[in-house]
């Protein structure tokens, strides 16, 4: 009697198997089929088992497989079951994201529209003829009159940073949340954690008209729940490869990629705010006001004389602001995390550019403009090294939408609904494009210089019609904080400050496990030249 049961259950055991095996490998053969060179892929987790089982990073995943596709000029990927083509050659790029950008309108939208409507509503997420529409009616939210107008808002953030820090030298103590400690002259901070406040005081203030303090009001509702909208790490990474693995199972299961507590939370505020200002007759110049004036359809882009076509309803508007949090907070803070650390490791950068903001500041009687920020050379090319060594995005989407034959040699066919990936990190730390990529040498972006970069290579905020949209306004903001800071303090490397840096194994956010950890120490009037 044992023999049959047990022979039974081994060949169910055995079947169960089989076709466990046949589903993780089902489409392991799309490349072959294409005659495209691919890496060699594992059941069910394809290429992405050394990011998957922390073995590496994200972004040093990314690196690796563009090291091994490069001589290719493209090759297959799959992350997870899903297979990518990944572009590695700059010309080719150019091709599928400007010159054919037709055929690669969209990305992969890997969480179904219906289960997080909001979130589908987002510019990052819409498609087609829906994104274009909605592109075009957010672009003269973006210009730089409206980056100008939505200045002071900004600049009295970074006011409101380096009063705070200057209470902390005092005898002020922070809430014990603020990560923040004194060791003898110096205050020793963690970085992540005060950029991550500051840019969430700018999108409230700027994206939702409302102003908080979240560094003197730690646990103010916005950032709790903007901290939990932002965060890619962990649990919604842990989303995400549902989605890529099984989706119909995570669809049965309504898995949704935001908490519904915090989609309400901010809807809420934005149709509040407009019922306000609308019955009041209230106007502040920031975001808020913007997408009222493109619900009526008269926001006008000073690049074109007619007025925006499109009204938005109130879904479109909450995911407009909503926006802020996705794609703006934490890529924000990761590039002052990132400047800053490379500040304090390289003095003599920090030092020139401490010279720059002085005399700039001395220039314009210490009241700080837009003008005065944006002729600042040397900070644009601090911060532009920055994302071409850190980039908060680094690696890049698009999804096919028309049948397409890449002009690669030999020319090869891209279907509808292929995935393309585009390997940021790996072009930035090329020593072919950037000689030796691991040095922080802002000179990179200087006039004289940056001629000698190659096009298509430097992607920190994507290219073509599908790149960032808030690039000038993250870099007034990105600009703001460091002329505010380094006006005030010098940054210093404290023994818990991470050398060298090590990006973290866990989840797509690129940032490092013990925290950016500096020292700050206030600068008197002889070294501002007050
Ligand atoms: C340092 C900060 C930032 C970096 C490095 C960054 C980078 C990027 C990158 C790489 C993309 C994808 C581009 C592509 O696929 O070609 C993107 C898209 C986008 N970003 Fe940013 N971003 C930053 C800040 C912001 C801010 C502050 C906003 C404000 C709203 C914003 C709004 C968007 C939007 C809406 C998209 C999607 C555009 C579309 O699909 O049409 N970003 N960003």
């Amino acid at each position: 009697m044992i023999i049959p049961n047990f022979m039974y259950w081994a060949t169910v055991f055995l079947g169960l198997l089989l076709v466990l095996y046949l589903y993780g490998t089902k489409n392991y053969d799309y490349f072959l089929k294409r005659n495209m060179p691919s890496l060699q892929q594992s059941p069910f987790i394809g290429n992405f088992g050394p990011f998957l089982f922390r073995k590496r990073s994200y972004p040093d995943h990314i690196k690796w497989m563009y090291d091994r596709l490069k001589a290719y000029s493209y090759g297959g990927v799959f992350q997870l079951m899903t297979p990518y083509v990944m572009i590695c050659n700059p010309e080719l790029i150019k091709a599928v994201t400007v010159k054919d950008f037709d055929h690669f309108t969209d990305r992969n939208q890997v969480v179904p529209k219906d289960i997080d409507p909001v979130f589908a509503k987002t510019l990052t997420m819409l498609k087609g003829e829906q994104w274009k529409e909605a592109r075009s009616t957010l672009t003269p939210v973006f210009t730089s009159s409206k980056m100008k107008m939505m200045f002071e808002l900004v600049s009295e953030c970074g006011v409101q940073l380096v009063e705070f820090l200057e209470k902390c030298c005092g005898n002020y103590t922070p809430e014990k949340v603020i990560k923040i400690e004194k060791g003898g002259k110096l205050l020793v901070m963690e970085m992540r954690d005060i950029f991550t406040r500051f840019a969430n005081d700018i999108i409230a203030t700027a994206a939702f008209g409302i102003s908080v303090d979240s560094l003197t009001n730690p646990k103010n509702d916005f950032y709790v729940m903007g901290s939990d909208i932002s965060d890619l790490g962990g649990k919604r990474a842990l989303i995400w490869f549902g989605y890529l693995l099984c989706s119909p199972l995570m669809r049965l299961l309504n898995v949704t990629f935001m908490s519904k507590k915090v989609i309400h939370f901010f809807k809420s505020i934005v149709l509040k705010t407009i019922d306000v200002r609308e019955r009041e007759g209230i106007t502040r110049p920031d975001l808020i006001h913007l997408l009222m004036q493109a619900k009526k359809g008269v926001l006008e882009d000073q690049n074109s004389p007619t007025k925006t076509k499109t009204k938005l309803d109130d879904d479109d508007l909450a995911a407009h602001a909503f926006q802020f949090f996705l794609a703006g907070f934490h890529s924000s803070a990761t590039l002052l995390c990132f400047s800053t650390h490379q500040l304090a490791v390289h003095p003599d950068i920090q030092v020139r550019l401490q010279e720059e903001i002085d005399d700039t500041l001395r220039q314009c009687g210490s009241n700080i403009t837009y003008e005065a920020v944006q002729s600042m050379k040397y900070l644009d090319m601090v911060l532009s090294e920055t994302l071409r060594k850190y980039p908060p995005g680094p690696g890049l989407e698009r999804c096919c939408v028309k049948e397409y034959t890449l002009p690669s040699d030999p020319p090869v066919q891209i279907h509808p609904g292929d995935a393309v990936l585009l390997p940021v990190f790996g072009l930035h730390r090329d020593p072919e494009y950037f000689p030796d990529p691991e040095r922080f040498d802002p000179d990179r972006f200087s006039d004289e210089n940056k001629h000698n970069i190659k096009p298509y290579t430097y992607l920190p905020f994507g290219s073509g019609p599908r790149a960032c949209i808030g690039n000038r306004f993250a870099l007034m903001e990105a600009k703001v904080a460091m002329v505010h800071l380094l006006s005030r303090f010098t940054l210093k490397v404290v023994s818990k400050t991470p050398i060298p840096l090590e990006i973290t194994k866990k989840g797509y956010n690129m940032t490092v496990d013990g925290g950016f950890w500096l020292g700050l120490e206030q600068r008197s009037k002889k070294q501002t030249g007050d």
